[in-house]
């Protein structure tokens, strides 16, 4: 299997050139400048010249914050940009693999959320997300959007690194406790999405194969529960470590709503994909491990 993966320094993206060996797969990264979701033209002959079997879109505009300063790109990149990525895909006959997020919610429920809840984002990013949503599944019925949630990984920005780095740095860090979810590995998120790409293409006709799916690591907790779990892996791996205060999401003011439910019902992907991620906390473990050496290594050897 040869995966075209849009989107090079990305999480995902770099998480899946890792993994692909192990599973005897091929990863091709394109990404910018080469390849510019917000400026699309010409996106078909790149992939063209990449061949492959399936299309990965780990490309997106995930600042958040960011988003709601500027959600015409947000939308741009998010939302047309996927379309066109699907539009393409269909016309080369490739499977589409589209990753989605919790922030589609509003976070209001009690419950975890099932794919056929009614999605109701309540910030920028969330909105331009779904916009793409409905953009890939107008575009072609030969799609999976993988919603996900609270990624993190040992690549490019994400909340284990920027507590370890903070752990540096001060001795108390304030967490929201209000906001409930599942941290993800990227690195699972790997592996996961390579069965599901197997399947999709050991089965072309299956529609119920196709469609929305739900896929995080396994368990709930909090940014702070979270939070305390990456400093006690860390000082009992002999990194940095700081105290966890938690506090209310009135108390940390941001310009982006979060939803306060971010969880996940993700058993329609094992049921239909036999898909499991492992427990949050399982999967934490080595990749604060990998950020401790690294930051250990680039100490003794600057
Ligand atoms: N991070 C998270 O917590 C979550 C992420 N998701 C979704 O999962 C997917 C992967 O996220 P993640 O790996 O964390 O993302 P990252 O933020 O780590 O990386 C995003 C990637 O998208 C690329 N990108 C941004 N804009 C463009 C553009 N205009 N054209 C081409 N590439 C672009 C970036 O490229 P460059 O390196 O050039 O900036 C970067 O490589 C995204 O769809 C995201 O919405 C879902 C839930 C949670
Ligand atoms: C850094 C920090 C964050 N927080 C809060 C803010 C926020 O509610 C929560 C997480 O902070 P972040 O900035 O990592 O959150 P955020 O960027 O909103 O993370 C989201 O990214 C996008 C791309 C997604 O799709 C989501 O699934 C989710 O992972 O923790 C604190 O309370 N204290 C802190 O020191
Ligand atoms: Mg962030």
């Amino acid at each position: 299997m040869r995966l075209i993966v849009i989107g090079r320094e990305g999480q995902v993206a770099r998480a899946l050139a890792e993994r692909a060996p192990a599973h005897s797969v091929t990863a091709v990264l394109l990404g910018r400048p080469q390849l510019d979701l917000a400026d699309p033209s010409g996106i078909e002959d790149l992939l063209a010249e990449a061949g492959g079997d399936l299309i990965v879109n780990a490309a997106a505009y995930t600042a958040v914050d960011q988003a709601e300063a500027e959600p015409d790109l947000a939308n741009a990149i998010n939302g047309v940009g996927a379309g066109v990525l699907a539009g393409v895909a269909a016309s080369m006959g490739m499977p589409l693999i589209h990753l989605s997020t919790d922030y589609v919610f509003d976070g209001v429920g009690e419950r975890p959320y099932c794919e056929d809840d009614a999605p109701h984002p309540v910030s920028a990013y969330g909105s331009s997300k779904l916009l793409g949503e409905q953009a890939v599944a107008s575009e072609t019925p030969n799609y999976v959007i993988l919603r996900t949630a609270w990624v993190y990984s040992p690549f490019n920005r994400n909340f284990v690194k920027t507590m370890l780095r903070t752990a540096y740095e001060r001795e108390e860090i304030a967490v929201v406790a209000d906001q409930y979810g599942s941290p993800t590995s990227a690195l699972d998120i790997a592996d996961g999405l390579i069965a599901v790409g197997r399947n999709l293409l050991a089965r072309p006709d299956e529609t119920d194969l196709r469609g929305v799916f739900h896929m995080t690591g396994s368990g709930f907790t909090t940014w702070a529960d979270f939070a305390a779990e990456i400093l006690r892996q860390s000082a009992h791996l002999g990194g940095p470590t700081a105290r966890v205060r938690p506090i209310a999401t009135a108390d940390y003011p941001t310009p982006a709503k979060r939803p306060t439910n971010s969880r996940l019902d993700c058993s329609k992907l094992t049921r239909i994909h036999g898909v499991t991620l492992p427990a949050w906390q399982t999967s934490l473990k080595p990749c604060v491990q990998r950020l401790i050496e690294e930051a250990q290594a680039q100490e003794t050897h600057p």
